[in-house]
């Protein structure tokens, strides 16, 4: 089977540590930033960062539409922490401007864990990933406030849905690509290899 070419949105953001991740979990890694790379990939990672500013420059970059047409054509799409925000249908605590590209039926809380504790790690147990617990690194976190009934709940933590699926779409409130553990990074190549055959 061919290798996945997997495109990390590159418009604010980890992006850099995405691309490593990717590259370790056998995919084809590039930046994407405008909408002819966009149409280039088989499947995308949103990074971690600030949604709000991701959101303008999504809006200000022409890849708004781009990208919702995308995902809504079954992309397959993982988005870690500010990459989860864009992903939800819904957000609490966002920015009145903010965009979503939407994608999983779910209502997703901005810095929820951010008010508890700005910066924190924690064991996760995830569906989907064997070998034992993932080390979850959470910085202004957002958690899944709910979530409808296609979407899947992969992990929680104290009580909070952590990691969801919905489809081809998955999306973590923390960052497995800060750990050089690359189980989290391998279930979405994996669910890109699926989408191709
Ligand atoms: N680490 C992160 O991606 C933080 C997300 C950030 N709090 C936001 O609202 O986008």
């Amino acid at each position: 089977m061919s290798t996945p070419t997997i495109g990390v949105l590159a418009l604010q953001g980890d992006v850099r540590e995405h691309l490593v991740a990717l590259a370790a979990a056998d995919a084809v890694a590039r930046p994407v930033r405008r909408p002819e790379e966009l149409a280039e990939v088989d499947g995308l990672v949103i990074p971690g960062g600030e949604s709000t500013t991701m959101s303008k420059l999504a809006v200000a970059f022409g890849m708004l539409q781009p990208l919702r047409e995308r995902v809504r054509a079954g992309m397959p799409v993982y988005g870690t922490c500010a990459g989860m925000i864009m992903l939800a249908d819904k957000i609490l605590d966002g920015r009145e401007d903010q965009e979503t590209l939407g994608g999983i039926d779910m209502i997703v809380r901005r810095n929820a864990f951010g008010r508890q504790n700005e910066s924190f790690e924690a064991s996760i147990e995830m569906d989907g990933i064997e070998g034992g617990p993932v080390e979850g690194v959470f910085i202004r976190a957002p958690w899944v406030e709910s979530t409808g009934a296609r979407t899947e709940v992969l992990a929680t933590y104290d009580g909070h849905t952590v990691a969801v699926r919905q489809a081809n779409v998955l999306a973590t409130s923390f960052h497995p690509e800060l750990t050089g553990d690359h189980r989290v990074h391998g279930l979405f190549v994996e669910m890109v290899r699926a989408a191709q055959s």
